[in-house]
């Protein structure tokens, strides 16, 4: 057996809402630099490709990036949050026009080519809406959990509802709710005006069995801000905006911890054990999730799989190889095998693992194969190797 890497990877919460103007963008900076004055050392990739508005929320200027002599993108600085932008690298009159694949190579790059140095967390300001972009990017990042913002109008919670399932399809935990612009509180008289509906995130959270994060009020302190470049949990500590903020920050950076799952992203060289990932540190319990994997081993009997609920699986490397359901292994329509059982050697390893998301495992095999991805619904399906078998 090889032993567990133990480098802690930041936790990545993506912040995203199901319509636009919610003030995803201005949660985002604001419970990063809550996050920030508590001690933590935290990044934010605006990843609002259509809209970047972070670094104007920050201060920050749209200078082109430095890099490091390696080749890392040094992120900018401010208010004690490190940030990378779509702004710092497009024009800012020049609307980005993004296929969605483009827009994820680019995000890919924020995140893995940016020198962040040690970090906390990882804050990931998506661009609003429930498409295949979200989609794409939710699954290609190890999410640690996501947040969706919402309005209390009945049209925006209807849509951040539709943000859940999308989360909850690819297994990214959702972390919670928050409410915005929720009741204006007037500065002169001190009435609490509730110009939208009251309560809608609270039911919803409620209704999906996900937590309520929080309300934030709507006050034009935050508008000007926004604007001046100072976020309002600086400039303005004590009101009740800037205190529900930094009361989000404070249950986000407990949420998502170890959420029962393996330290992910990780990348695993079994011959030398390199990037091994480490087991969560949460024990497993009899009624945690079964697609969720705890623990990941390799011994006598090929791979071993440890679930949240404490069932456990040996599945061994030909089994895994035949099991591929890529392209080239498996008819696309009609699911038949491709893949010629007798072709696969009997001593086939396995000579990498990677994790996809955090919901699938990507392998590769002695015989060069490596585009098979392999779901942790489609692994807990899988019959057990037994020793005597192999
Ligand atoms: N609690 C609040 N009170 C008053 N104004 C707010 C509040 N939250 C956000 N705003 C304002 O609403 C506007 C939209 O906010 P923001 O840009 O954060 O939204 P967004 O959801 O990120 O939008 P998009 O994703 O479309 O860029 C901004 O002018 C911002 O200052």
């Amino acid at each position: 057996m090889t032993a567990p890497d133990t480098r802690a990877a930041p936790r990545m919460i993506a912040i995203s809402s199901g319509k636009g103007g919610v003030g995803k963008s201005t949660v985002t900076a604001n419970i990063a630099v809550a996050m920030a004055q508590a001690g933590l050392a935290v990044g934010i990739v605006d990843a609002d490709i259509y809209g970047p508005s972070i670094p104007g929320m920050l201060g920050i200027a749209g200078d082109k990036p430095a890099m490091t002599p390696e080749g890392k993108v040094i992120p900018a600085e401010a208010h004690g949050v490190k940030v990378i932008s779509m702004a710092m690298l497009s024009d800012d009159d020049k609307p980005a026009i993004l296929r969605g694949p483009m827009v994820t190579k680019y995000l890919q790059m924020f995140v893995r080519q940016v020198d962040w140095g040690a970090l906390d967390v990882l804050l990931l300001d998506l661009p609003p809406g429930t498409g295949d972009i979200q989609l794409t990017l939710a699954q290609a990042f190890p999410l640690a959990g996501a947040v969706v913002v919402s309005t209390p109008q009945d049209v925006s919670l209807k849509i951040a509802r539709r943000g859940l399932r999308m989360m909850e399809q690819v297994n990214v935990p959702i972390l919670g709710i928050v409410e915005n612009m929720s009741g204006f509180t007037c500065p002169s008289c001190g009435t609490l005006t509730h110009i939208f509906h009251e309560g809608g995130g609270e039911a919803i959270a409620q209704e999906l069995a996900v937590p309520f994060l929080g309300k934030v009020p709507l006050d034009p302190a935050v508008v000007d801000c926004g604007d001046d470049g100072i976020p309002l949990v600086t400039a303005a500590p004590g009101s009740p905006a800037a205190m529900a903020y930094a009361q989000i920050a404070a249950t986000l950076a407990r949420a998502g911890g170890d959420m029962g799952g393996i330290a992910t992203p990780f990348a695993w060289t079994l011959a030398d054990g390199t990037g091994k990932p480490a087991p969560a540190l949460a024990p497993p319990t009899p009624d945690g999730p079964t697609d969720r994997l705890r623990a990941l081993d390799d011994d006598a009997a090929g791979l071993a799989l440890c679930w949240a609920d404490g069932y456990e699986q040996h599945l061994s490397p030909r089994d895994l190889r035949l099991a591929c359901a890529c392209a080239q292994c498996r008819e696309e329509m009609t699911g038949a095998q491709l893949l010629i059982p007798d072709r696969v050697p009997l001593d086939i390893r396995i000579t990498r693992i990677w994790s996809v998301g955090n919901y699938a495992l990507g392998m590769a095999f002695s015989d060069g194969h490596d585009t098979g991805i392999y779901t942790f619904k489609s692994l807990r399906t899988m019959r057990s190797t037994e020793l005597e078998d192999v």
